[in-house]
This record gives structure tokens, sequence and C-alpha cells, in this order.
């Protein structure tokens, strides 16, 4: 399993520092909605020539204009870009066609759809080369929240996907478990005194983790 890096963070400069000490560590590194609304494509385009053997990410969650919102994340250097499930199929059709264009990818992010396990099906049908199992910073705060419900419907879906939820060390071994492709981390990383070294407890609490 691989683990992505989500740098929310609002400047190019801060999101370069992190991932320069993460990168030993993770295999994606992505660039979050807040960064990118806030920088600008720029910063992917940064993170790219800094990182060139690494999966980089632009969390742009289209919701309409899917072709060319994708195109302009693909043409600043993204390998995989995310469009969100609530969106019309013609917003996630578009994007892919633009992923296809490019010879790269595009992630439909789950966060707020209901049914994640039917929206994952048919979303991978348009072509989405893996969904988001997704629960945003907002929700995470609400009381009760748990990282179960995403996990269950990655299991349910019986297509690829990653998971995004306030992922932590003492949780990542149940995301590989549930047959996850990908752990997104940013909180669990970034609010870390030492981000290089939370990168590295999270990648050892995985390989201490038996396969389920
Ligand atoms: O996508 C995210 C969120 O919507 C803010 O942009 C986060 O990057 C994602 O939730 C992962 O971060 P953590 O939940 O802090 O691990």
């Amino acid at each position: 399993m691989k683990i992505q890096f989500a740098m929310d963070t609002l400047t190019t400069e801060q999101a370069l520092e992190w991932a320069d000490a993460a990168a030993p560590h993770v295999d994606i590194l992505e660039l979050g909605t807040p960064l990118i609304k806030s920088a600008g494509l720029s910063a992917v385009t940064a993170i790219r020539e800094a990182h060139p053997d690494k999966t980089v990410f632009a969390d742009m969650k289209t919701m309409d204009a899917g072709e060319l919102e994708a195109d302009i994340a693909f043409s600043a250097g993204a390998d995989l870009v995310t469009v969100l499930g609530s969106a019309d199929d013609s917003t996630i059709a578009g994007a892919v066609a633009a992923a296809t264009k490019h010879g790269k990818g595009i992630v439909v992010d789950l966060i707020g759809v209901a049914d994640k396990v039917a929206r994952a099906q048919q979303v991978v049908g348009l072509g989405a080369e893996f969904v988001e199992m997704h629960a945003g910073l907002d929700e995470q705060a609400q009381e009760g929240y748990s990282l179960e419900g995403l996990l269950e419907a990655g299991r349910a879906a019986g297509v690829p996907f990653s998971v995004a939820g306030g992922v932590k060390p003492a949780s990542i071994g149940s995301v590989r478990d549930a047959g996850a492709q990908i752990a997104v981390a940013g909180g669990a990383i970034y609010s870390a005194d030492d981000v290089g070294a939370a990168a590295q407890t999270l990648r050892d609490a995985l390989s201490l983790t038996p396969v389920g």
C-alpha cells in the first residue's frame, strides 16, 4: 500500500519544506485544495520540479467544467487530479478525457456522497482510476466520527480506493487491511513538530501491521 501526504497549507514555500522532509517516507505528494486555492497551480509545478520521482496529486475537488479544470492541473504537472463524486457524470467524463489526453489519471473524491459504494462503482465505470473514500476535516470534527464507515465502504465497493479522513499511525494498518491501495494522511504528518519523523512513523506503523 502507498502513503499519500496531503499538504493542507497556504503557501508553496511551506509545501516545499514539508515535501522535502516527508519525501523519503511517502509515495504521493498531494497539493491540498486550500493550497491550490491560495497559491494557484504554480504550486503544483513547484512540487513537480522539486520531486520528479514522486506522484504529484492535485486535489482540485472539481465540481464543474471537468475537462478544463483537469487539463490545467495536468498541464501544471499533476499526475492525478480529483473530481467530486457528487458532480454530474458528464463532468467526470470530461475530466477523464483530459486525463487520457495527458496520459494521467482522475481520482473521484466521494466526500459528502451518501451512497459511496454505488457511486464508486459508477465512476470507475466512467473511467476514474480510483476513488477516494473521504471524510473531510469538518466531518472529522463532529462527535463520534470514526474511520470505520470509510473502510466498510471501501471493502464493499470492490473497486480500487484510497482512504482519507484523519488516518494516523494507530489506524493506517486497518486502512491496509481493508484493501485500500493508498492511505492519505494530512494532519498526522504536517501537525507534528518533525514532519519527516511523523511520515516515517506512519510508514513504520504500516510495516509492523500484519497483512489482513
Ligand atoms: O482533502 C482533505 C481536506 O478536504 C482538506 O483539503 C485532506 O487533505 C484530507 O482529509 C487528508 O487530511 P487529514 O484528514 O488531515 O489526514
